[in-house]
């Protein structure tokens, strides 16, 4: 369900810092002491800016230039990219890093930090690490056509460390490979031995 534009942002945040305020009392608190006076208003604030929510498809402020890459076209690797999300199940934190690459077709690349954007922008909302990870991959498809792509997420889960099965530390890796990442077996190994 896309956010509902209907509804003004000052109410939306109103709404929020009011339903805040109701698990706070819940949650055996007193709202009216000193130090949670203010925070339903800064959690709501907070979801503003970590949960954007906007759709995947609004990712538009990119542009594309033509480099000569000479007689091969050869991977293109960003990696270690912080990110940070949250759970749709638990509505708790994971983050960690993003490695992306792209093979270039005709000489097509994409500027450099449009990669960090495009990972915080699909990373901003309530989401599953599967899903960041294949629509990362799909946009850059969408956009660049290129010959390959290779996206792997590396996260840490809160609602797996910090609660339920207590598994402090664990890494869970989520991976996408389209075109010759999937085809190519040596391509494949060039990206995993770069990410190493
Ligand atoms: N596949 C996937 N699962 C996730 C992700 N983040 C959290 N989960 C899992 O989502 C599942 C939700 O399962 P439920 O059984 O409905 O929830 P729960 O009773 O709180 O489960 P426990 O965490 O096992 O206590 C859990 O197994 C979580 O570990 C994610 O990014 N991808
Ligand atoms: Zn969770």
């Amino acid at each position: 369900m896309k956010k509902n534009k209907s509804i003004d942002k000052e109410t939306r945040l109103k709404n929020i810092e009011n339903a805040v305020r109701e698990i706070l009392i819940n949650i055996g608190e007193d709202v009216y002491r000193e130090g949670l006076i203010e925070t339903p208003k800064r959690v709501a604030k907070m979801y503003e800016e970590i949960l954007s929510t906007k759709n995947v498809n609004d990712f538009e402020n990119y542009k594309l230039f033509d480099v000569n890459l000479g007689e091969s076209q050869e991977m293109v690797l960003v990696k270690e990219i912080p990110f940070f999300s949250m759970c749709e199940h638990h509505m708790l934190p994971f983050f960690g890093k993003v490695h992306v690459a792209y093979i270039p077709r005709d000489n097509k690349v994409i500027g450099l930090s449009k990669i960090p954007r495009l990972v915080e922008f699909i990373s901003k909302k309530l989401s599953v690490q599967e899903e960041i990870t294949v629509n990362i991959a799909k946009k850059l498809i969408e956009i660049l056509n290129p010959l390959g792509v290779a996206v792997v997420v590396e996260a840490r889960h809160m609602c797996i460390e910090m609660r339920g099965i207590n598994k402090i530390g664990s890494v869970t890796r989520t991976s996408f490979y389209s075109g010759e990442f999937k085809e190519n077996v040596g391509r494949k190994k060039e990206f995993l031995d770069g990410i190493k």
